[in-house]
């Protein structure tokens, strides 16, 4: 089992979804931007590594929303989603090969990482 941090970051009304990169699992999936959370790290403390490491912009980490575990055939992950806010940066991709900020209720539109979708779906339920 795979613990993954996941950031909803919302800015505006919007919320930022990114594209994982050709090389990546699951390549051309949008996704919410994070990562496998180490050893003893907190997901709080990994979405701010992350977030800096991926896209070169600073966090605030808000609240938990829900976990949920998603089996993709050869492993399971366990998709922790935390609700952030943007605080200063300009998105630099370095993992994706594009980012973008879209409405809550467009998010179907998107071919979200199927391990997503049910996030996605509690995120248009508020
Ligand atoms: N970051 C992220 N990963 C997700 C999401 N949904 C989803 O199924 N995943 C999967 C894709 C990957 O199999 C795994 C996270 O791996 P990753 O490749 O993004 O994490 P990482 O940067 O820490 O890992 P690595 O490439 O250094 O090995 O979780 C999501 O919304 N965000």
């Amino acid at each position: 089992m795979i613990s993954v941090a996941a950031a909803i970051i919302f800015r505006e009304n919007k919320v930022l979804i990114a594209r994982r990169a050709a090389h990546k699992h699951l390549a051309g999936y949008w996704e919410f931007p994070g990562g496998k959370i180490e050893p003893r790290e907190e997901p709080e403390a990994c979405l701010v590594r992350e977030l800096a490491e991926e896209l070169m912009i600073i966090i605030q980490v808000k609240h938990h929303i829900m976990d949920h575990i998603h089996n993709y055939g050869n492993f399971t992950i366990t998709l922790k989603a935390y609700s952030c806010t943007f605080v200063s940066g300009e998105i630099i991709l370095t993992d994706h090969d594009e980012v973008l900020w879209v409405n809550v209720d467009d998010l179907p539109s998107y071919h979200l990482a199927p391990a997503d979708v049910p996030i996605a779906n509690r995120l248009m339920q508020k």
